[in-house]
């Protein structure tokens, strides 16, 4: 496992949103568009605040959150509203961003157009992942109803979830999506999901999902 620590938070935002903007930057220098999708919950604030400065051709980026939770972007708990006031701000206002909600009663009312937008940007380019301690990551819950077609090899490219830990509908790239991108960052905080990662190294990817996208992927850690 490829694990880099840094000596506190602020140190692993700066750095890992200097990394990201390289990858974009060099992603960007053979295609027309590149493609960064993110996490949110409350891990990746303090990266956004970094990234949404980096000199990049941020009109030719698509940022697209790994997961959303079905209720309006004006929702506190909605993570495009955390990506569209910490990311898309500043140089990256100029970002495009693509959607996982739009108002519909529940997402497989809509599925078919959300991924009609996402289609033509796999294999995502960057990915920046965030992992709760009970070892889900995006919205890919251990044990939630959903979870099954979410980690199958022809999962489509969206997968909805109904985890009964959580008070609202998930909607989130299918595993094969995230682990199919083409750089692929894990960032986690504090010593519970330093150990929680550790053991779902043992663990199957219905117990432990972050365990389906772990394959090259970069782990960034700070206490
Ligand atoms: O529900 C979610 O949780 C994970 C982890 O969140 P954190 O608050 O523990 O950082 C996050 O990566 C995902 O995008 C989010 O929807």
């Amino acid at each position: 496992m490829n694990i880099v620590e840094y000596p506190d938070r602020d140190m692993l935002a700066i750095d890992l949103a200097s990394t990201l903007a390289g990858e974009l930057d060099g992603h960007l220098f053979h295609n027309d568009t590149a493609s960064l999708a993110v996490a949110g919950g409350s891990t990746t604030g303090p990266i956004f605040d970094d990234l949404c400065a980096a000199d990049l051709p941020w009109d030719r980026v698509h940022v697209l959150p790994t997961d959303e939770r079905w209720v309006p972007n004006s929702d506190p708990r909605s993570n495009e509203k955390l990506i569209r006031e910490r990311l898309l701000v500043n140089r990256a206002a100029k970002a495009r961003y693509l959607p996982l909600h739009t108002p519909a009663e529940q997402p497989e009312d809509v599925l078919p157009e959300l991924e009609a937008v996402i289609a033509p940007e796999l294999p995502l380019s960057v990915l920046l992942l965030g992992m709760g301690e009970d070892m889900h990551t995006a919205s890919l819950f251990p044990g939630a109803p959903g979870l099954e077609a979410a980690l199958d090899k022809h999962a489509p490219i969206l997968s909805v979830l109904k985890p009964q830990t959580q008070p609202e509908t998930r909607i989130s790239l299918s595993a094969r999506v995230l682990d199919g991108a083409l750089s692929k960052h894990l960032v986690i905080y504090g010593s519970k999901k330093r150990e929680a990662l550790m053991r779902a190294m043992s663990l199957p990817p219905e117990e432990a999902p972050i365990q389906a996208v772990l394959s090259e992927t970069v782990i960034h850690w700070a206490e």
